[in-house]
């Protein structure tokens, strides 16, 4: 802050010391807990269920204060009330019949929810603790949280308030927002690593949670640019989008949640194509029931939209050849009959083909009602009121890659040669690589949000780079093989070359020069990235500690190559832990069955002294602003 700006703030002596008294009590405090999640792919209920139990938190929490005193099943019975405050309170409070044993209830419930309460908040300031609390009852559950209860007279006044808060009807409520408060406080601020949209049902559900969480910050997944890149009005985004969304039986999200007409694009689709095998949507088993006729419906609309976006993305490689893609453009290699394809000198033959828009001669060149769709359908993105709300937030708390308490988070990856060297987009005759990679394309990626007008400038076109190009660090790989995956069975066509990054990742002194690169110590950073599924058996542990790979699979759809419902990382003041989670059912189920789905805990990395709020980024800026009032109160 300005030395003026100080002075009018804190204008005398008094003030100043006060001031400094204040921030040297919150460096003393121990760090707050940061947890971290990637890759919830629209699975809403278990990423909610996440955000309840404080990833295991909260239960431990529990334990902790109430062994002894409460059996593990009491324990959980309050616990689930904690996550669930509300669907839990209808249910235990049908199982009494008269109004004292109820009353006995809610007075026993108070007295538990406060201490547990007062426990979560040992680590904060009471100021801290008092923005948590709903309005309406700070006044009340300060006195009842900081309150002396010795005397005879205060404990009449502390009976009066339970009371009065039982006969107001406010009960409910009451607990309803301890829950609330101690959720929030268990978990100070939450990373979200990337890759909340496509595959799930509910994306749009997880950025209105996030919208309204106390504390988050996000990086970039490969998939998010998709959603963003269609705000932004990149034709090529919103063509991989729809198809995606048409894969997962996805598309009400589009036109319920967003509010955007796919008629027209039906319309193409009925015309030009039939069944269609290949193009089937994926079904989850649980929740999807399309009717044969709404089935057959999507399966054209997948065909229709996978082949504007192959022809787009031909148009694209021709007018970017700075992005090295050549080998990208598919729909020229087709024989004359559309029955095979030579790539690389081998001919594979064509399975579930659907070219009839395909003009042999011009194959890139979509068909004026391609050409009509698209345009139309960029128009209600751009316009989509819904998506922008959510686009804007995630262009504001958003962000390639963040570097916060020594850690570096990126979804994908820091793309590198096999020796390890930095690899690089080279554009106007200039190269861009590590950190400076990011910075560009991040900087291209704003942006474009702005000018959403424009669809096909550079700027734009790097959006549909960052989902697929070779060096894009939210990618990772080679190539996206969709068009094969679609129409070749061999599956050595399919494969998708990593970037030696992740073999590399695997060795410390690779870690080391990565967080270098980024400005960071490493002898006590750390790379977290999501966006690879950790497989079943293998340790998301690499490079001694340095490196973790916390995507679990929330997706459903990647929890048989997991193993697991999905991972959370936690770092506290005692250290980082990964927590692993078992797959969620449903939350009916959750709240019924008091299932959850926390199973264990591993301790990546532990402090050998409980580590402080002083030796945070927050930290640093407090202790700068302590100097600051020193110099300060020097001068007075
Ligand atoms: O599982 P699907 O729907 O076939 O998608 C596979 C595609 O998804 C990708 O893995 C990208 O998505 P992720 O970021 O979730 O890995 C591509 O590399 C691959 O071609
Ligand atoms: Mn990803």
């Amino acid at each position: 802050m300005e030395k003026e700006l100080l002075q009018e703030k804190y204008p005398t002596k008094e003030a100043v010391t006060t001031e400094i008294i204040n921030l040297k009590a919150i460096l003393s405090l121990p760090k707050s807990t940061e947890a971290f999640m990637s890759d919830i792919h629209g699975e809403f209920t278990a990423f909610d269920h996440v955000l309840r139990n404080a990833s295991g938190n909260i239960k431990q929490k529990i334990e902790e204060l109430f062994n002894g005193q409460m059996t593990p099943k009491t324990q959980k019975i309050f616990a689930f009330l904690v996550y669930y405050p509300s669907e839990r309170l209808k249910i235990i409070k049908s199982t009494f019949n008269n109004s004292d044993d109820l009353k006995q209830w809610y007075l026993n419930t108070f007295d538990d929810l406060l201490e547990l309460l007062k426990y979560c908040a040992t680590k904060y300031t009471r100021s801290k603790v008092r923005k948590a609390l709903a309005p309406e009852f700070v006044y009340i559950t300060e006195e009842l949280l900081y309150g002396d209860f010795t005397t005879e007279d205060k404990h009449k006044y502390y009976a009066q308030i339970t009371d009065d808060i039982i006969n107001l009807n406010s009960a409910d409520q009451f607990i309803i927002t301890l829950c609330h408060t101690i959720q929030r406080l268990v978990v100070d601020h939450l990373h979200m690593l990337g890759d909340i949209y496509d595959r799930g049902p509910a994306p749009d559900k997880i950025m209105d949670r996030l919208m309204r969480h106390h504390s988050v910050d996000l990086q970039w997944g490969n998939h998010d640019i998709l959603w963003l890149g269609a705000a932004a009005g990149s034709q090529l985004c919103i063509a991989n989008l729809l198809r995606i969304c048409a894969r997962y039986d996805n598309l009400s999200i589009v036109e319920d949640s967003y509010g955007i007409n796919l008629r027209h694009l039906s319309l193409l689709a009925e015309k030009y194509y039939q069944a269609n095998p290949g193009f089937a949507p994926k079904l989850n088993h649980q929740t999807d029931k399309p009717s044969k006729a709404e089935l057959d419906q999507i399966t054209k609309i997948h065909q229709a939209i996978a082949i504007i976006q192959f022809k787009l993305e031909g148009q694209a490689i021709d007018r970017r050849p700075e992005f090295k893609m050549t080998h990208r453009k598919l729909l020229d290699k087709l024989n004359k009959e559309r029955t095979a394809i030579t790539l690389n000198g081998k001919t594979y033959p064509i399975v579930n083909g659907c070219f009839q828009t395909v003009d042999p001669k011009n194959p890139y060149q979509l068909c004026p009602e391609e050409q009509e769709v698209i345009d139309q359908l960029t128009n209600a993105f751009v316009n989509s009121e819904k998506l922008h709300k959510h686009m804007d937030f995630f262009m504001k708390k958003g962000s390639m890659y963040l570097v916060y308490n020594n850690n570096l988070l990126v979804h994908g990856c820091v793309p590198v040669d096999k020796d390890g060297n930095l690899e690089g987009l080279t554009l106007n005759g200039q190269l861009y690589k590590g950190r400076a990679l990011f910075d560009l394309l991040e900087h291209n990626l704003r942006e474009s949000y702005i000018y959403s007008k424009q669809n096909d400038d550079l700027a734009t076109d790097l959006l549909w780079y960052l989902w697929t190009g070779p060096v894009s660090p939210l990618f990772g790989k080679r190539v996206m093989s969709t068009f094969e995956r679609y129409f070749i069975e061999d599956k050595t066509a399919h494969f998708e070359e990593p970037n030696s990054y992740y073999t590399l990742r695997h060795e410390a002194w690779f870690i080391e020069k990565m967080l270098q690169e980024f400005g960071i110590d490493p002898k006590v950073g750390h790379i977290i990235n999501g966006h690879t599924p950790v497989k079943k058996g293998r340790s998301p542990i690499m490079a001694e500690g340095k490196m973790l790979v916390i995507d679990g699979g929330f997706s459903k759809a990647y929890q048989k190559t997991t193993g697991i419902g999905g991972y959370t990382l936690l770092y506290n003041s005692y250290g980082l832990q990964l927590v692993t989670h078992q797959p969620f059912t449903t939350r009916a189920n959750a709240i019924a069955q008091l299932t959850d789905i926390v199973s264990t805990k591993r301790i990546v990395e532990q402090e050998l002294a409980r580590k402080t709020v002083a030796e945070t980024d927050i930290g640093t800026k407090l202790k700068r602003q302590v100097k600051q009032l020193k110099e300060l109160l020097d001068d007075m």
